[in-house]
């Protein structure tokens, strides 16, 4: 969901798992035989009508964490001035009746696995394996841990979320929730597009100090070095599925909480490739892993003393046509069935990033599903 527009899931028709390094492609090859056995009606022939599964899937290849593609009973879709139900298999006979929330809750969130210390440590040993040129960009997370009472209503979290960040995309799957601000891909009818993010700074406290961050941001070396591995990455891929790709100059974007770097990136798809054929490719970016990749998730593995699950993993949805809308799972946490919540933030790390700085930087970053949470 975003800025109003989306699409919501009743029950489950459909529950496909999957895990290890195929994940992502084995998930592509499934939705393209359910594709090929549904007979589907659609007139509204909008992005997200007709037959659409949802999904969530693991940053690792050798993370513990299910990866799944649901396709639900029922769904509920506005976009603009139109709405509709697409009503699939036994959902027939399902009526997309309004649900109350379940009470409200708070809950507060701790250190996990990372205490605030072994992530400046982390950061520090990244620094120092940066500079001696092992690789050149790291995006290292922490963690934090709480439990919602029993039963908890999770749509509350993303409730809270979408009118918060109305200019992120809010996302609620499988127990995943949260409001990214950067798409992993995102085609429609022949167009792929994507919106890249790295390089943050927090917002200033009046009108000149924000001026004067975002300024301050757009100019600093550190941000721009790797804001341009996150770009490079996302252009080596998609460039090999599509033609006339453009990108945007790099811009400043204002959020609630912070100011990124942005670049926005836009191409003709020319070989046919569904949005999780595309994401197969693109997982992990530099945004989320660094650069060049296997250094950086082999990085990643040593310091990080946690599984991300399916923080950092794309997650979204797809329609029969293989159109579809990915994020990055960002700015998130996730509920698991026994009600505990992981919360996950992370920093791009590059040869001059500042151990206390980053560690600032993850904070703000967990404040979109902190006050969700509170
Ligand atoms: C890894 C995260 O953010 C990424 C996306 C945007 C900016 C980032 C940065 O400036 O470090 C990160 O690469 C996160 O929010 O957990």
């Amino acid at each position: 969901m975003r800025g109003g527009d989306g699409i919501a899931g009743y029950g489950e028709a459909l529950r496909l798992e999957f895990s290890g390094p195929d994940r992502l492609t084995d998930a592509a090859a499934a939705w393209r035989d359910v594709v090929a056995r549904a007979q589907i009606d659609d007139d509204v022939r909008l992005p997200g009508s007709g037959l659409v599964a949802f999904g969530t899937f693991a940053f690792a290849d050798e993370s513990n964490a299910t990866s799944v593609l649901i396709v639900p009973e029922l769904i509920v879709g506005r976009r603009g001035s139109k709405a509709w139900v697409t009503r699939i298999g036994d959902g027939a006979g399902i009526d997309p009746v309004m649900r109350a929330f379940g009470d409200d809750f708070r809950v507060t969130l701790r250190a996990g696995q990372t205490s605030p210390a072994d992530y400046v440590d982390a950061v520090s040993t990244a620094v120092g394996r940066i500079n001696d040129d092992e690789l050149g960009k790291v995006v290292l997370a922490r963690d934090l841990i709480g439990r919602l009472p029993a039963g908890s209503d999770v749509r509350r979290i993303a409730a809270e979320l979408a009118i918060g960040y109305p200019d992120c995309w809010t996302f609620c799957v499988d127990g995943m929730v949260g409001a990214s601000p950067e798409t992993l891909v995102r085609s429609e009818k022949g167009t792929v597009s994507a919106r890249v993010l790295a390089g943050t700074l927090p917002r200033g406290r009046d009108d000149r100090a924000d001026a004067e961050a975002a300024d301050s941001l757009a100019r600093s070396p550190k941000n721009t070095a790797e804001h341009a591995f996150a770009v490079r990455s996302v252009l080596d891929t998609l460039g090999r599925h599509t033609i006339r790709l453009q990108k945007s100059q790099p811009f400043t974007l204002r959020l609630p909480n912070l100011w990124h770097l942005a670049t926005d990136v836009e191409g003709v798809l020319h070989d046919g490739s569904t949005s999780l054929d595309l994401v197969a490719d693109m997982h992990p970016t530099a945004a989320v892993a660094g650069t060049p990749t296997d250094a950086a998730l082999a990085v990643i593995r040593s310091l990080e003393k946690f599984d991300r699950g399916r923080y950092a993993g794309p997650v979204g949805w797809i329609d029969a046509h293989g159109d579809g809308e990915w994020a990055i799972a960002l700015r998130c946490a996730q509920v698991d069935e026994d009600d505990v919540v992981h919360a996950y933030a992370g920093c791009g790390i590059v040869g001059d990033s500042d151990p206390a700085a980053e560690l600032a930087e993850s904070r703000i970053k967990f404040r979109p599903i902190v006050e969700a949470l509170a």
